[in-house]
């Protein structure tokens, strides 16, 4: 059973008017478990209506979301947080700036759970954190009583990603979660996240402009386009492709990817 299914998603801003957009046009896609899928495509393509759909920020005019066979198309935002864990461009938005790492680390654990159960940090929750932020390989569990707002850009949204993971969701979305940070920064988050998601065994889709990492990294890319998916690249063929080879399947529009040489 796959471990998400997008069935036939439409959703059109400003129907009948002037302005009318697709978004979403009969998109559909199936991730397996462990899939690790790079979505691409022009501004516009309808990455970001794709994940908003997902996570159920977006609703749908027509189609289905379904994780793990259940039909979560009519399920709010938090009702989704138990099976879905996004990470976002901005490492601010993520962590708590003025509390120090386990700190976040408990507000992540907490959320969404029953005021009654609030215990705070105890020697059980720092060894568990200091388990998982070693997964990332940046030191971080050496680092629990750090503020947050001291820790480097790439630290912060590491940090971002494991209190996003934390709950062992069904599927994580990376929505851009490198296009904020340097080169080098980028590269930092990007080791921190294969490392995280092989450790946890997490189903991901991860939506970047940067082709090179769409080359580098998981084990297949999907290319949107006008709501859409217009090619899907997997096995084999994903570990010999290039990225003159992604962008001659771009049609229009690539003025604003950021080309990784
Ligand atoms: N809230 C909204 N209101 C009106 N139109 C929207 C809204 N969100 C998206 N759209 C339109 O839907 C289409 C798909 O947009 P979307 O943001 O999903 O594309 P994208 O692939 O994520 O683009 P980008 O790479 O620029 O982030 C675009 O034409 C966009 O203008």
């Amino acid at each position: 059973m796959p471990v998400l299914e997008i069935r036939a998603a439409r959703k059109i801003f400003y129907k009948g008017q002037p302005d009318e957009k697709i978004a979403l046009n009969g998109l559909n896609l199936k991730l397996g478990n462990g899939d690790f899928a790079v979505v691409i495509g022009s501004n516009g393509a309808g990455k970001s209506s794709m994940l908003n759909a997902i996570s159920g920020a977006l609703k749908l005019d027509s189609g289905n979301i379904v994780i793990n066979g259940d039909d979560i198309t009519e399920k709010p935002v938090h009702k989704r947080a138990v099976h879905i864990a996004r990470v976002f461009q901005d490492p601010m938005l993520g962590t708590a700036s003025s509390m120090t790492v386990a700190e976040n680390m408990l507000l992540a654990e907490l959320r969404g759970k029953p005021h009654t159960l609030r215990p705070g940090l105890n020697a059980r929750r720092l060894s568990d954190y200091r388990e998982r932020l070693a997964m990332l390989g940046l030191g971080l569990e050496d680092r629990l009583n750090t503020r947050v707002d001291l820790l480097s850009g790439g630290q912060r949204q590491s940090l971002s990603l494991v209190m996003a993971v934390g709950g062992s969701p069904d599927l994580l979305l990376l929505d851009e979660h490198t296009a904020a940070l340097d080169p080098r920064t980028a590269e930092i988050v990007m080791n921190a996240t294969v490392r995280a998601v092989d450790a946890l065994k997490l189903t991901t889709l991860m939506v970047t402009h940067n082709m090179q990492h769409a080359v580098d990294y998981g084990n297949r890319v999907v290319m949107l386009d006008a709501g859409q998916v217009r090619l899907e690249i997997g096995g084999e063929e994903k570990s010999r492709v290039t990225v003159p080879d992604l962008i001659g399947h771009f049609s229009t529009k690539t003025d604003r990817m950021m080309l990784a040489s």
